[in-house]
């Protein structure tokens, strides 16, 4: 191991002509940012305008140039798709510069993975192991509402999944359960602040940390043990962080800590782009940066490579609306350039079929489909979008949507591997227990808990090894695997069990065979010829899995077995690309220095297998939804969230409609609208020539169809830069953009007032519950997964400019609403108080976030029906039922 301080003393300028040169591709403010040696820096890099090729040149700068060394640099990035990109970039660099053995000593990480990282490395200051499971917010849910059980709350989604946002807060604030305590501001605050603390107590027994343990876990190792923040501190001489604007309180308080031993500590940022308020992003961080590190230098990054003068300037038409910025003035050298082409739909599917259409016209024109991409604001906006391009055979890729690792059989999968590292993980025992089906039913299960209660064990894992050493000695007439002597406790364990159904013992005793037997492979050694794929293939073929999704869904058991056979590949290729250095550097300080394996019940030392396992476990949790995103090969489609950093030829913005973009979920929050106007002009920034820009009079919304408004910020760029697309329903005064002066002068004057307008509309947007709106939380498809809904639209594809022509028959100007589409107009028409078959109307309910309501309105029925409820001190709110309690 290196001394790192003689290393940093012994740091001497080595002049190098050819990284020279290569800055010299910076323009002046690129390169002074880039040429920064020692103390804070703060990047204010406006859209497009080359931070990662800032970052990436003072990394190879500093190694090049100032004397460095790689183990000394660590860049925090959001997603793994820029890690890579940087990763890339700064090996490029310095491979060009014959220094290719250095880029791997460089720590370019996300913030998750660098966190999960040190966790396992200091696990047990929190009451973990190094095994530690990491949740998903599904897992996360579920062991919340075992908690809600536990302390006697009635079982309800709604109050799980606030539960959810509320522990997920404070973690974001970077808040333990006892500072939630102190920061709780009323009586609810303080209820929630007790069920995170029971939540906290069972994640910890349960050897597990959610995606929010991650940060806060590592800066409750630092809060309480400041020498370990020290020696990381120290370790990590010169950081960089990449969207600094996107940090919440718990990130920041980490880069504090990471800084403590000096100052060195360079962030990027753009406060225009802060779109994570939703997740605990404060964009008081990069607004009052120079407040914590007085001594830092501020360098502008404005002139923007990525788009057209035209393109740009709408951005900043729309951007400037908003009041609190930090100066900066955006320009490019690319003049000119096409005007903003709007289109108006009559509904969103004729808006859908315009897109298709567009796309399918331009690449006849020489396009690739790859130059495309469909921004929309909500998920389930890509439905209609999706039928459209498969119409007209434009292959696409959807970014989004259900993940790989969500889908049930890779869950189950990886489920069994999860116990076999961390036993006990109740959430994930509880999926494998019954699966395949072994007849161990709520019956079964509720005996082995009173068994884990008897026995005071904990945990249904050691609960299971005990009932099934118990089941088999008496099935066997062998001696039990119990402790000695036989006691009381024992006899009535042993009496619940005996009551089980003969199946549901046979189903125990296997259960805990397979834990077992994959607890002892992963335990073996690789010098044994073990491997992680053996486990995986030796699991599929023990439980029978594959005959198991034969039987439960024959129509989809193929698609799902190929799932499972392209989980196998990707645990395969895993492990042969697994270089156990990239887990940790070398010389890393840490608590447990010898890097504790998992805790086989005490008896086995680490394992290559089960470093490999921990890795991907931890690598597939921590999975982003661009990772899996191919480019060149087809049109992509995403949530503007999803669009962040990327950039694209041709661009359409969709669904412009007040309310939906805006969104305005909570009418009564200005900064929201604030963020809304940063999203609006981060989807902006991505196209490089050419911005389509569509909305639609009606959409319809959860099976209603309703009469929309153009969004405001359609009507905040000049019409100067707007064609409208004689195509188009409607032909101008929606923009404002062909209104006379004093008009437009009307719609610019009404400021922030706009805002309170907003909450006057109130026709969908707010008091719909967060969940149906799907913000994106963007899970991610694998590679090969990708591959083949490309390869399948590709395949579906008509040969290039043969227009498929039930495609053009749904083209907007050719076609007529259909029949079945006019009927549910028609429905719509007809209004809520028309459709009440139920009689809810006048009931009282009550509601996760607004309380005690009644129900004015009623519109369709079942679960799906829609409620307009008046909830005293909120309003009038429009709520599907499913979310809501009906009380009577
Ligand atoms: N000095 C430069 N000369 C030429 N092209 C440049 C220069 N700097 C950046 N670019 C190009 O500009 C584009 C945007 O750069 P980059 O992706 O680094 O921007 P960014 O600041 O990260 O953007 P955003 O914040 O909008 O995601 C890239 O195509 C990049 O190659």
């Amino acid at each position: 191991m290196r001394n790192k301080r003689v290393v940093f003393l012994l740091a001497l300028p080595l002049p190098d002509r050819s990284i020279m040169t290569l800055l010299d591709h910076l323009n002046p403010p690129q390169k002074l940012a880039a040429e920064h040696r020692d103390g804070p820096l703060l990047i204010l890099a406006g859209a497009g305008s080359g931070k990662t090729r800032v970052i990436t040149y003072r990394i190879a700068k500093l190694i090049m140039d100032y004397g460095v060394y790689p183990e000394q640099i660590l860049a925090l990035t959001f997603t793994n798709k820029a890690a890579g990109e940087m990763r890339e970039r700064v090996d490029a660099i310095l491979s060009e510069n014959g220094r290719e053995t250095d880029a791997a000593g460089v720590t370019i990480a996300t913030f998750h993975s660098f966190c999960a990282r040190l966790l396992r490395r200091n696990a047990e200051l929190l009451g973990l192991t190094p095994s530690f499971t990491i949740y998903d917010s599904d897992d996360q849910l579920k062991l919340i509402k075992a908690v809600m059980e536990q302390v006697g709350m009635p079982k309800d989604n709604g109050e799980a999944k606030r539960l959810r946002g509320a522990i997920g807060q404070f973690k974001n604030q970077g808040w333990t359960p006892a500072l939630a305590h102190e920061n709780a501001f009323n009586s609810y605050d303080e209820e929630d602040a007790t069920f995170y603390e029971a939540y906290q107590k069972a994640l910890v027994q349960a050897n597990c940390a959610d995606f929010g343990d991650l940060i806060l876990g590592v800066i409750t190792i630092f809060r309480t043990h400041p020498r370990i923040a020290d020696s990381y501190s120290r370790h990590w001489r010169y950081q960089m962080v990449d969207e600094f604007q996107d940090t919440n309180p718990a990130q920041y308080a980490l880069l504090k800590f990471l800084t403590r031993t000096h100052d060195n500590l360079c962030v990027v940022g753009d406060d225009d782009q802060a779109i994570y308020r939703w997740r605990g992003a404060t964009v008081a961080n990069i607004m009052g940066f120079e407040e914590d590190f007085p001594d830092a230098k501020i360098i502008k990054l404005e002139q923007n490579y990525r788009s057209t003068e035209v393109i740009l300037k709408a951005a900043n038409d729309v951007i400037q609306h908003n009041p609190t910025r930090r100066d900066k003035t955006l320009w490019t050298a690319r003049e000119g350039g096409d005007l903003v082409t709007c289109f108006t739909a009559r509904d969103d599917r004729e808006e859908a079929s315009y897109v298709a259409r567009q796309i399918h016209d331009l690449t006849r024109l020489g396009a690739d489909w790859g130059d495309f991409a469909v921004f929309y604001r909500t998920n389930a906006q890509s439905r209609q979008i999706e039928e459209q391009l498969q119409n007209g055979g434009v292959p696409y890729q959807v970014i989004g949507g259900m993940s790989f690792y969500e889908r049930s059989e890779i869950k189950d999968i990886l489920g069994y591997l999860k116990v076999a590292l961390n036993p006990d993980n109740p959430v994930d025992f509880l999926r494998i227990i019954n699966t395949p089906s072994r007849g161990i039913g709520k019956v079964s299960l509720g005996k082995l808990e009173r068994v884990a209660e008897i026995r005071g064990v904990g945990t249904f894992y050691r609960a299971l090894r005990y009932a099934a050493g118990m089941l088999e000695a008496g099935a066997l007439g062998d001696t039990p695997i119990v402790p000695e002597p036989f006691g009381p406790d024992d006899e009535e364990a042993l009496e619940a069990l005996q009551k089980l159904g003969g199946r549901s013992k046979k189903g125990m005793i296997d259960a805990c065979e397979v834990v077992v037997a994959l607890r002892d492979q992963i335990g073996a050694d690789a010098a044994d010829g073990n491997s992680l794929s053996q486990v995986a293939n030796f699991l599929v073929e023990r439980i029978h899995y594959m005959d198991y999704l034969d039987r439960d869904d024959p129509e989809r058991a193929e698609d799902r077995r190929n799932n499972v056979v392209e989980l196998l590949h990707a645990l395969e290729e895993f492990e042969e690309d697994f270089d156990p250095d990239q887990l940790l550097n070398e010389d890393l300080p840490g608590q447990g220095e010898d890097d504790e394996a998992p805790d086989f019940d005490g008896e086995s030392e680490p394992t290559v297998v089960s470093q490999i396992l921990r890795a991907f476990l931890e690598r597939s949790a921590l999975v982003h939804a661009t990772d899996g995103m191919e480019e060149g090969r087809t049109t992509t489609l995403m949530t503007v969230h999803g669009a962040k950093g990327l950039e694209f030829d041709t661009v359409f913005l969709v669904g412009m409609e007040d309310e939906l973009f805006p969104s305005l979920r909570d009418m009564s929050d200005i900064e929201e609208l604030h963020e809304e106007r940063r999203l609006a002009y981060v989807a902006i920034t991505r196209a490089r020539h050419k911005l389509y820009i569509t909305n639609a009079q009606s959409r319809r919304i959860y099976g209603q169809i309703r009469q929309t408004e153009p969004s405001r910020f359609l009507r905040d760029i000049d019409p100067e830069r707007i064609e409208i697309d004689p195509k188009s329903t409607s032909q101008s005064i929606e923009y404002g953009h062909r209104a006379s002066a004093p008009n437009r002068r009307r719609v610019r004057d009404r400021g922030y007032d706009e805002f309170q307008q907003a909450s006057d509309a109130n026709y969908f947007g707010d008091g719909v519950d967060q969940d149906l709106w799907e913000f994106d939380q963007s899970p991610p498809m694998i590679k090969g997964e990708v591959g083949r809904a490309v390869q399948q639209t590709l395949d579906a594809a008509p040969p290039e400019g043969d227009f498929d022509p039930s495609f053009s028959q749904l083209s907007p100007w050719e076609d007529d609403l259909s029949a079945d589409w006019q009927q549910e107009s028609d429905f719509a028409a007809s209004g809520p108080s028309a459709t009440d078959p139920e009689g809810l109307t006048g009931k009282t309910v009550s509601h996760s976030r607004f309380g005690i309501g009644k129900i004015t309105g009623v519109s369709g029925d079942g679960p799906k029906a829609v409620l307009t409820i008046n909830f005293p001190g909120h309003g009038a709110r429009t709520i599907i039922r499913k979310f809501v309690k009906i009380l009577g």
